[in-house]
């Protein structure tokens, strides 16, 4: 009965998950991208990369751009070490309100603080707001030609550090041609592409791994 596909997503979340277990919440997420409506999350497929990714780095404060209805984000908290904490940017209230309850039912709303409003307003604020240095971590998957302004913003208020890992999402499809540009031919990254499929589809799609050098 819900009228947008977000709220659709919640009622399958409900009606499918188990409630404090993430595992059951993304997949109840996929089940009804690949079966019911298809819908833009990150998906198993490039989820599997994303965990692996994440993994690797075991961040202690990390950034998702773009929330969506929280699928990325409860795949990620659910790999984050104890204390360890996620920020998550998304522009659409209505998008944001969905994704506050699928976090909370998922149970890691502790490791979560979703801030409302456009990236490029908010990423400036993010040190004097949040107490930050730098993020370890940082995932875009937001508007696509936001990539590349969001990414320099990053760089300019000192929020990233030797180290830190950009991982993008669709780099392929949709694509995101002028930030594949940026951080391949930048000396100040060291950059990976991902080969993948777009989330419940066969068509191409991948992330690209940056890793910013200072
Ligand atoms: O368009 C895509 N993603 C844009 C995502 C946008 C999300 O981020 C904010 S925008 C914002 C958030 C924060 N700050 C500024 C703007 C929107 O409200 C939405 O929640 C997309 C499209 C396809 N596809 O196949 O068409 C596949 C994907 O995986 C995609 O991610
Ligand atoms: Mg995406």
């Amino acid at each position: 009965t819900g009228s947008t596909q977000p709220q659709r997503m919640l009622e399958a979340v409900q009606k499918n998950a188990t409630k404090g277990d993430p595992e059951s919440v993304f997949s109840a997420i996929d089940y009804y991208g690949r079966h019911k409506e298809w819908a833009m999350n990150v998906g198993d497929e490039k989820g599997l990369i994303l965990d692996s990714v994440l993994t690797e780095v075991n961040p202690s404060i990390a950034l998702e751009l773009g929330t969506y209805c929280g699928y990325s984000t409860v795949r990620i908290a659910r790999l984050l070490s104890p204390g360890s904490k996620l920020i998550t940017v998304e522009f659409n209230p209505a998008f944001a309100a969905v994704a506050r309850q699928i976090i909370a039912y998922a149970g890691v709303q502790d490791k979560v603080t979703l801030v409302e409003g456009p990236s490029g307003d908010l990423i400036p604020k993010m040190k004097e707001r949040f107490g930050i240095k730098s993020f370890d971590f940082v995932f875009l998957d937001h508007w696509k030609d936001r990539y590349v302004p969001d990414t320099k913003l990053l760089e300019d208020c000192g929020l990233l550090r030797k180290g830190t890992v950009l991982l993008a999402d669709n780099v392929i499809c949709p694509g995101a041609p002028e930030y594949l540009k940026y951080v391949r031919n930048s000396p100040r990254y060291e950059s990976r592409y991902f080969k993948s499929n777009l989330e419940y589809s066969k068509v191409e799609d991948g992330l690209e791994k940056s890793v910013f050098l200072g």
